[in-house]
């Protein structure tokens, strides 16, 4: 009988690039890093670097967006076993929720049981600033609403349960850990804790669209995060979610500014530092 069913990624896909990617490099590492637009300078303070483009990886989707390099990035981060994502996929590249999420299902294959997400956003809560750090509470996927999932297809029971448990998605330990680490920093005065909202793109919100998102409680909004976490979470990673606030979104008919890639990627630089030194003394306390 013909299969009805949408074809999802493979398992052999995902077991060949991680046999690949084993055969290439002998660093092991628990923790794994999905640098946001404009935020991959993180990878390149790693120590002892193992450089892999994706596009040397089987089965491994390409980076198509500006500011996000395409490479991953293996090395020590204050002395811990770290792979950085110098670049995610997005499904307004045209990729497949589950394909957006492959490299996390490689990375559990590859012994990583801890996953920290960045990405730029714009500012919904009219409390936040340009520039200001949102740890994520919870997220809300509305592609979800019409049945876009990562997990969509047949079950990988090897990876995980069929219908896994999103309320603890992200990890409330690290979190608190994470603003530790803030105070120490003296970063306390640019930090939020808040609600991702993760909506298709490419094109940027209208004014309506962000009104609604306020009404409905969302602190924040974007493209990406929400695949890779349920995938993470599917296979029982332990997930930080981090936003960079890289613009505030426009809320009144009165304003004159418009969204753009531009002011993300310069607001991405001039908080690299901020987050690069949070994440390392973050790692350095895991
Ligand atoms: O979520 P990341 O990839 O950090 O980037 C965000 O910024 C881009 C739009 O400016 C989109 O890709 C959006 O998702
Ligand atoms: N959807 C969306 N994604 C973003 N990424 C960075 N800023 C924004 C924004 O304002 N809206």
């Amino acid at each position: 009988m013909a299969c009805l069913m949408e074809s999802s990624v493979p398992l052999q896909s995902y077991k060949e690039a991680a046999e690949w990617i084993l055969a290439h490099t002998d660093q092991r590492p628990r923790i794994a890093v999905i640098c946001g637009s404009g935020l991959g300078t993180l990878a390149e303070t790693l120590e002892n670097k193992t450089v892999i483009p994706y596009e040397d990886i089987p089965h491994f989707p390409s980076s198509t967006v500006p500011g996000h390099a395409g490479r991953l990035v293996f090395g020590l981060l204050n002395g811990k076993q770290c792979v950085c994502m110098q670049g995610r996929f997005h499904i307004y590249e045209g990729y497949s929720m589950s394909t957006v999420a492959f490299p996390v299902r490689v990375f559990s294959l590859l012994g990583v049981d801890t996953l920290i997400v960045t990405n730029a956003a714009g500012g919904i809560n009219s409390n936040y600033s340009v520039g200001d750090i949102m740890f994520i509470k919870d997220h809300i996927n509305m592609p979800g609403f019409c049945g876009q999932n990562p997990l969509r297809g047949p079950n990988e029971d090897g990876f995980g349960v069929r219908f896994p448990c999103m309320s603890d998605a992200y990890d409330q330990h690290l979190r608190h850990l994470a603003m530790d680490c803030t105070q120490e920093l003296g970063l306390q005065d640019i930090v939020q804790e808040g609600i991702y909202c993760m909506l298709g793109g490419p094109s940027y919100e209208t004014i309506a669209e962000c009104n609604m998102l306020k009404l409905l409680g969302v602190d924040a909004v974007g493209m990406s995060t929400v695949p890779e976490v349920i995938t993470g979470r599917h296979c029982r990673m332990h997930i930080l979610g981090i936003s960079l606030i890289t613009n505030m979104a426009i809320l009144s008919y009165n304003s004159t500014a418009h969204a753009n890639h531009q002011e993300v990627l310069q607001t991405s630089q001039l908080r690299a530092a901020a987050l690069i030194a949070l994440l390392t003394n973050l790692v350095g306390k895991m």
